[in-house]
C-alpha cells in the first residue's frame, strides 16, 4: 500500500519549461477573461503564472544557454517550424474547448489546462532531449540495449520482490493463534473485539491449605515450617490431578458448616469454607507461618517496601482508609482525588461540565489490564440499567474492535466522554487505541480535547499529552498503587461516579472487609474459582499477575456468570467439573436477593425463577462434592456497591497473605515486564525488516522509473518526430 502511495507520488509530471510572455498573453486571451488578482479566474491564473515561471532543473537559466548545451543537432528551422505549430495547436486547443462548453474560467478546468499544459511541454523538451541524445553516435543503440536489460530485470525482479514482501509481511504479522504463544497473558477484551484468556497451566498445583503446605515446605526452608496435614481420609493420586475424600457423613458436614461458616452481618457476606479438606491440627500447625503473613501485612500497611524489586510502597489499603497512609502528604493527596472525582462527576451529570455539542451521555474507556478490568466489573455488576452516562471499553489494540466501539457511538460521539487510564501512562495498547479515538473526532470534526479526560501518573507521556493539549480533566494514578489494585483509586472510581454509582459505599465496603480481614486468620480463602464472568477476569488478573510466580499455582477455569448456571454451559461445566481431571476446587457465588423488594415475581405457585438458581447452585455443589470436589462458597445478600467493595477488598487481602505464605512477591510482576519487552523487541524487528524491504523496493522502483521515463521520452520522441 505505502508503496503503491509512494510510487504515485513519484509519477507527477516532470516540471513544465516556461513560457514566452508573449505565450502567457495569449494563454490569457484566449481565456478569455481578465488577469486581475479578484476576477473569478484571478487565482487560477496566478497559479497559472506560478507554475510557468517554474524554472526547469531541466533548462537551466538562460534560453540561449539551453540551446547551446542541449539541443545540438537540431535545426533552427526545425525550432521555428515547431513553435509556430505549438502556438497555433494551442490557440486550436482552447477554441476546441470553447466549442464542447468546457468552462474555462472554471478552477477546474484551469488546473486541466495548465496540467494538460505542462505535460506537452515537458514531453515537447523531453522529445529534444532525446533527440539531441540521439545524434550522438552509438548512444541511442546503447541505450536501448541497456533501457530494454533493466526493464527485463526489473520486471521479474520487482514482480519477485513484491511477492516476496508480501510474504515477509505476512509472516511477522503473527495470527491470533500466534500472538497468543508470544505475547504475554492478558484477560479478555470486552469491546467486541478478539478477545483470549491466559493458557490454562499444566502443571498441577496446590489448590488447599494441605497442598499449600506442602509447596511451602519444598520452598522454604523454615524451621518453623509446619509439617503437612492429612486430607480427611484416603488420598488417591489421579491421572496428573488429585483425589481427596472428603468428610461424606452429613451429620459431620453439618457441623463442619456450623462450625467453619463465617459471617460479617453488616457486610451480609457469608463465606462457608467447610467443603475444603483441611483439619483443625493442620491450621494449628500453619499458625506461625499465618503470623508471619499479617506481620508482614502489617508492614506493608504501614508503608513498607513491600515492592523491593521495584522498590516501592503498596498502598491500596491506605485508598479506602486514608488515616493509614505513611504520611500527610499522601493522606492528602488521596483525599483531594477523591474530592475531585466526586465534584466532576456531579459536574458532568448535572451539566455544569459539557461537551461542546452538549451534556455528556456516554463514556468511552480507553485502558487494559488492571486499568480495564475493575471498571469492568464493576460496571457490569452495579451500574443502573439506565445509568447518566452509559460506558463503552476499549481494552484492546484489535482495530476492529475499536472500530465497532466507534460505530456504535455513531453521533453520539459528539457527546462522549473519552477516559484514557493507563497507570504507566506509555502502554501500547492504550496509547493505540487513544490514536484510532483521536482519529475518530477528527473525522467527525471533533475537538477532542475537550472531551478528553487523562487517569494517569503525574508527568507520565499520557499526562503531558493531556496537559499539553488541554484536555478537559486529568486526574493522578498513584506510584503505590498497583494496577491489578488500583480499583478504589481515580482507575475505578470515576467510571463508576459518572454511571451513578455510590462508590463512598464502595470504599467503605472494602475499608470494612480490610478491618476484617486484618488479623481474622480464619476469613482467609485460599484459590478458587468464581462463578461471576466479570469479578473472575478481574480477580484473574489479580492473581496470575500476583502469584503465578515460582510455580504454576492453579488451574484456571473458564467460569460461568451466576446467571448462566441453569442453562447449557453450566451442564457442560458439572459434566467437566465432576468426572474430568481433579486439580481445582470451586467458589460460588451466591446472592440472596433475587429482585429489588417489591418486584418479585412466582412463576409457579410459592416459587421464584431465583428458587430453581438457588436449586441449580445447591445441587451443583453437592454433585461434585460427593465426587470429592471441594468448593468455597461466598454468599452476598444484594449486590451493593458495599459488596462489591468488600469482596474486592476480601480478595485482594487473600491474595497478599497467601503470597508471604508461599515466599512470594505478590506486588511485581517481572513475566508481565519480560512479555513486554519480547513484544516489544518483535515489533521494533518487523519495523526494521520492513523498513529494510521498502527502502529496497523503493530505490528499484525509483530506477524503473528513470528507465521507463528514459523509453517513454524515447517514444515520445519517435511521435513528435514523426509530425
Ligand atoms: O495502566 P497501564 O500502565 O497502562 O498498564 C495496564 C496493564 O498492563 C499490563 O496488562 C499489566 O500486566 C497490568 O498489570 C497493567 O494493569
Amino acid at each position: 500500500m505505502a508503496l503503491a502511495v509512494r510510487a504515485r507520488a513519484r509519477a507527477r509530471p516532470l516540471p513544465p519549461r516556461p513560457l514566452a510572455i508573449s505565450q502567457q498573453k495569449q494563454l490569457k486571451q484566449g481565456l478569455g477573461c481578465a488577469a486581475g488578482p479578484r476576477s473569478p479566474c484571478g487565482e487560477g491564473l496566478g497559479r497559472l503564472r506560478a507554475l510557468l515561471s517554474e524554472k526547469s532543473p531541466w533548462c537551466g537559466a538562460g534560453e540561449a544557454g539551453r540551446v547551446d548545451g542541449v539541443w545540438r543537432g537540431v535545426t533552427s528551422a526545425r525550432r521555428r517550424r515547431r513553435r509556430r505549430r505549438g502556438s497555433a495547436e494551442r490557440a486550436g486547443f482552447v477554441d476546441v474547448l470553447n466549442q464542447i462548453g468546457v468552462q474555462l474560467d472554471s478552477d477546474k478546468s484551469y488546473s486541466a489546462l495548465v496540467y494538460g499544459t505542462s505535460a506537452v511541454v515537458a514531453i515537447w523538451i523531453s522529445s529534444i532531449v532525446v533527440s539531441a541524445i540521439d545524434s550522438v553516435p552509438l548512444v541511442p543503440q546503447v541505450m536501448e540495449v541497456v533501457g530494454l536489460g533493466f526493464t527485463i530485470w526489473f520486471t521479474s525482479r520487482y514482480l519477485i520482490l513484491k511477492s516476496c514482501n508480501a510474504l515477509v509481511r505476512r509472516r511477522w504479522r503473527p495470527s491470533p493463534a500466534r500472538r497468543r504463544r508470544r505475547l504475554p497473558p492478558r484477560a479478555g477484551c470486552g469491546c467486541g473485539g478478539t478477545s483470549y484468556s491466559a493458557p490454562p497451566p499444566r502443571l498441577r498445583a496446590p489448590h488447599s491449605i494441605a497442598d499449600l503446605s506442602r509447596y511451602s515446605n519444598s520452598s522454604s526452608s523454615s524451621n518453623s515450617a509446619p509439617t503437612p496435614a492429612q486430607p480427611l481420609g484416603p488420598g488417591a493420586e489421579n491421572g496428573g490431578g488429585r483425589s481427596r475424600v472428603v468428610e461424606k457423613d452429613p451429620i459431620k458436614l453439618w457441623e463442619r458448616y456450623v462450625e467453619w461458616l463465617y459471617q460479617h452481618k453488616e457486610l451480609g457476606i457469608f463465606v462457608d469454607v467447610s467443603r475444603m479438606g483441611f483439619t483443625e491440627e493442620f491450621l494449628q500447625q500453619m499458625e506461625p507461618r499465618m503470623q508471619r503473613a499479617f506481620a508482614a501485612m502489617r508492614d506493608l500497611e504501614k508503608g513498607a517496601i513491600a515492592n523491593p524489586d521495584e522498590g516501592r510502597m503498596v498502598g491500596h489499603y491506605w485508598l479506602r482508609d486514608p488515616a493509614l497512609a505513611p504520611n500527610s502528604f499522601l493522606r492528602n493527596k488521596i483525599e483531594t482525588t477523591l474530592d475531585s472525582i466526586l465534584a466532576f462527576s456531579q459536574d458532568v451529570i448535572s451539566g455544569k461540565i459539557q461537551s461542546p455539542s452538549g451534556r455528556f451521555t456516554s463514556i468511552l474507556s480507553i485502558g487494559i489490564g488492571g486499568s480495564a478490568l475493575g471498571p469492568q466489573f464493576v460496571s457490569e455488576a452495579l451500574a443502573p440499567d439506565n445509568p447518566p452516562l452509559k460506558i463503552r471499553f476499549i481494552d484492546n489494540t484489535d482495530p476492529a474492535g475499536i472500530d465497532h466501539q466507534v460505530a456504535q457511538l455513531g453521533p453520539e460521539l459528539a457527546t462522549t466522554l473519552v477516559i484514557v487510564i493507563s497507570k504507566s501512562g506509555g502502554t501500547p495498547e492504550t496509547r493505540n487505541g487513544l490514536l484510532e479515538v483521536q482519529k475518530a473526532f477528527r473525522d467527525a470534526g471533533l475537538e477532542f480535547s475537550k472531551q478528553g479526560v487523562a487517569i494517569t501518573q503525574e508527568k507520565s507521556l499520557l499526562d503531558n499529552t493531556a496537559r499539553i493539549e488541554g484536555w478537559l480533566a486529568r486526574f493522578p494514578m498513584f506510584d503505590w498503587v498497583g494496577g491489578r489494585t488500583s480499583e478504589m483509586s481515580a482507575v475505578g472510581l470515576l467510571p463508576a461516579a459518572l454511571q451513578g454509582i455510590d462508590i463512598k459505599e464502595m470504599l467503605v465496603g472494602a475499608a470494612l472487609m480490610d478491618e476484617e480481614t486484618r488479623n481474622t486468620v480464619d476469613m482467609v480463602v485460599l484459590p478458587y474459582k468464581d462463578s461471576l464472568l466479570l469479578l473472575s477476569r478481574y480477580l484473574q488478573q489479580l492473581v496470575m499477575e500476583s502469584l503465578g510466580k515460582e510455580f504454576v499455582w492453579m488451574q484456571w477455569l473458564s467460569v460461568v456468570k451466576l446467571q448462566d448456571l441453569m442453562n447449557i454451559y453450566e451442564h457442560s461445566y458439572i459434566q467437566q467439573l465432576r468426572e474430568g481431571v481433579h486439580n481445582f476446587f470451586v467458589t460460588f457465588i451466591e446472592v440472596l436477593r433475587d429482585r429489588p423488594p417489591g418486584h418479585d415475581w412466582e412463576l409457579e405457585p410459592g416459587v421464584t425463577c431465583g428458587d430453581y438458581l438457588f436449586g441449580m447452585l445447591q445441587g451443583t455443589r453437592s454433585a461434585l462434592y460427593a465426587n470429592d470436589r471441594e468448593s468455597i462458597s461466598v454468599t452476598v445478600q444484594e449486590v451493593t456497591p458495599r459488596a462489591v467493595g468488600a469482596l474486592i477488598a476480601l480478595y485482594e487481602r487473600a491474595v497478599g497473605i497467601y503470597a508471604s505464605l508461599v515466599n512470594i512477591n505478590a506486588y511485581h510482576q517481572p513475566g508481565v515486564e519480560a512479555g513486554k519487552k519480547a513484544a516489544g523487541e518483535v515489533l521494533a524487528l518487523q519495523k526494521r525488516v520492513l523498513t529494510i524491504l521498502n527502502e529496497a523496493t523503493y530505490g528499484i522502483s525509483d530506477l524503473c522509473l528513470v528507465i521507463i521515463l528514459y523509453e517513454a521520452i524515447g517514444l515520445c520522441s519517435i511521435f513528435v518526430s514523426y509530425f
